[in-house]
């Protein structure tokens, strides 16, 4: 056997026993369910040979007994609707297995930490992952109907041999070319799927931008919405023509196992007639045999798509093992100090650095400021000072101890991060606050949050209160961009961390709003460590201390009238005009 073939078997065995035992601990009711209904259908045609047998020996010996004549009725009636209940179950045992894989695979990404979640081989495991979910719901069921088709061949075999036994070896191996058919459909599809799934991805991606509502508005407005569509047909029929070819070979395929299994199951009709089978056993054999071959032809089938599910649910499970277990956030909010010393970084493959020497500090109450043009290195000081990225020299310390010996989570615990790509979270209000902690947070809470970012005014007309759907696409509230930024800022203060680190916090936020967000930050300042990056010259006016980077180095530091003072000064330079404008 071809080595790439033995492998692809035994990865679909192992694939088999793993989903088998995520239904034992998942859904264990409907594996028993399934697993019990599938036998008794996969004993029906074995009985149904000895039954018939019996009943036509009686009928040419003159005799009447009514116990095979049932027994033979109960087989046949039971026969389909056995295999329609047995098929219903185990879709309901796919349903808690789909369930059960997302849940797991949620879980997995919110437990990865920023460092990883920046990694692009990350991304494309976690969605290969995402798509092996639907792949490897249905595995469970295909290997119980796996297992239930040897059973009716197994028996069949036996009842079969009874009668002639070369015919029922014949009978058991018509097995054979049906599942080496599928077997090779399985591999054909699982070479072929990438290329649709591409294809259907891209599609998928170019529909969302028609019916999104910011960017299909955009399109209309453009007049060149049709543009868009006729990328989605491109890309639809890129994907179609794929499948067309697949579905094409894999008719050739089937249609050669049929031939062969045709062709075997004559030679088991002339063994029987060449045996000397008796009239009886022979109808017997011929109509249990014709039942038994369309229960094992689903078998090649279900073996295809458990061979075709094998590689991804590889996939899903090497993800799912490589996110670090959970280790539950703990919000830091006593910090006395925090800083850079003389910090470098290089991206990698950047021929500079990005980072030179930086020292940075702040205390307990003080609110510092990072400002420089842009690319002058501010947010790679941030995301050095956070952990996101491993300076090459130097080190962060905080409270006086160097933060590397902090787990990822221990030392995010510390922060409270707000980021210019803030998240817009359409889910209901307090949940949208709720995320800047870890733990469950009270109504409150919330609501005092709300109050400190300025976000209370325009949360106080929503209908339903906290509990406000916020989003049109979900039939919510929509909100601007500078209510949303008010809300990521919302969530900083309900974090309360001893660090906070706010870059263009109010960029979206109108003049008035923005003067009230930075009295209300000065006013909290003694609780915490704030850092601010800002280009606005007013906002900076009552910083403790003022860094100024230019090209990932600190050129110049002191507070905002000083920094001002010096008048060739790159502070000076950047914000001169407007500092003219604010007097
Ligand atoms: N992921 C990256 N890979 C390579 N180079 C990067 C990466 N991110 C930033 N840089 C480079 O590092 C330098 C500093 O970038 P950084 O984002 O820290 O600047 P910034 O001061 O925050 O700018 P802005 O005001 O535009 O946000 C820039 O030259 C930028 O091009």
């Amino acid at each position: 056997m071809e080595l790439s073939t033995r492998a692809s078997l035994r990865d679909a065995v192992r694939t088999a026993g793993e989903s088998l035992t995520d239904a034992a601990t998942g859904t264990p009711r409907w594996l028993v369910i399934s697993a019990a209904l599938l036998l008794a259908q996969a004993v029906l045609p074995g009985a149904q040979v000895v039954l018939l047998e019996r009943v036509v020996e009686m009928l040419s010996e003159g005799r009447t007994s009514w116990a095979p004549l049932l027994g033979l009725t109960a087989v046949v009636g039971l026969m389909y609707p056995l295999g329609q209940v047995a098929l219903a179950a185990t879709q309901r045992m796919a349903l808690r297995l789909r369930l059960q894989y997302r849940t797991e695979l949620a879980y997995a990404a919110a437990r990865l930490p920023p460092s990883r979640l920046a990694r692009p081989d990350v991304t494309t495991d976690l969605e290969a992952s995402q798509n092996a979910t639907t792949a490897m719901d249905g595995v469970a069921g295909r290997t119980l109907q796996v297992l239930g088709a040897a059973v009716t061949a197994v028996v069949l075999c036996a009842v079969v041999w009874q009668i002639n036994p070369l015919s029922g070896l014949l009978v058991a191996a018509a097995l054979v070319p049906t599942v080496l058919a599928f077997t090779a459909i399985a591999r054909m599809e699982a070479r072929g799927w990438p290329d649709v799934a591409a294809a259907d991805r891209r599609a998928a991606y170019a529909t969302e931008q028609l019916v999104q509502q910011r960017s299909g508005t955009e399109l209309a407005v453009l007049g060149s919405g049709r543009k868009v569509a006729a990328l989605v047909g491109l890309r639809r029929g890129a994907a179609t023509t794929v499948l067309d070819r697949m579905v094409g070979k894999a008719m050739l395929w089937e249609l050669a196992a049929a031939l062969a299994t045709a062709v075997l199951f004559g030679a088991a009709l002339v063994a029987l007639v060449a045996g000397g089978a008796s009239g009886a056993g022979a109808a017997a054999a011929v109509a249990g045999t014709i039942s038994g071959l369309n229960a094992i032809r689903l078998c090649g089938y279900a073996f295809g798509t458990i061979i075709t599910a094998a590689p991804q649910a590889r996939i899903y499970r090497r993800f799912v093992a490589s996110v670090p277990a959970s280790v539950p956030q703990t919000v830091v909010r006593d910090v006395g100090s925090v800083c850079l010393e003389n910090v470098g970084f290089s991206y990698p493959g950047a021929d500079q650095e990005a980072l030179r020497g930086v020292s940075i500090r702040a205390e307990r109450g003080e609110m510092i400021a990072l400002v420089g043009v842009n690319g002058a290195g501010k947010t790679t000081a941030v995301n050095v000072l956070v952990g996101m990225l491993t300076p090459s020299s130097g080190r962060v310390l905080i409270d006086g101890r160097d933060a590397a010996v902090l787990s990822e989570s221990e030392r995010l615990g510390h922060f409270g991060l707000l980021v210019q790509e803030f998240g817009k979270f359409e889910f209901s209000l307090r949940e949208v606050v709720g995320l800047g902690a870890p733990g469950p947070v009270d109504d409150d809470g919330v609501r005092r949050a709300l109050v400190s970012a300025e976000a209370e005014t325009f949360t106080r007309r929503l209908a339903d209160g906290l509990s406000s759907q916020l989003g049109q696409q979900w039939g919510g509230t929509g909100v601007s961009g500078g209510q949303w930024q008010r809300l990521a800022l919302a969530r900083i203060y309900l974090r309360a961390a001893g660090i906070w680190i706010l870059d263009e916090p109010t960029s979206a936020i109108d003049a008035e709003a923005e003067r009230e967000i930075f009295t209300e930050l000065r006013r909290t300042r003694h609780e915490r460590i704030t850092i601010v990056v800002s280009h606005r010259a007013w906002t900076l006016r009552e910083m403790d201390r003022i860094y100024v980077l230019d090209d990932g180095v600190v050129v110049q530091q002191g507070r905002y009238e000083q920094l001002l003072g010096v008048r060739d000064g790159r502070f000076a330079r950047i914000f001169a005009g407007q500092a003219r404008g604010d007097d």
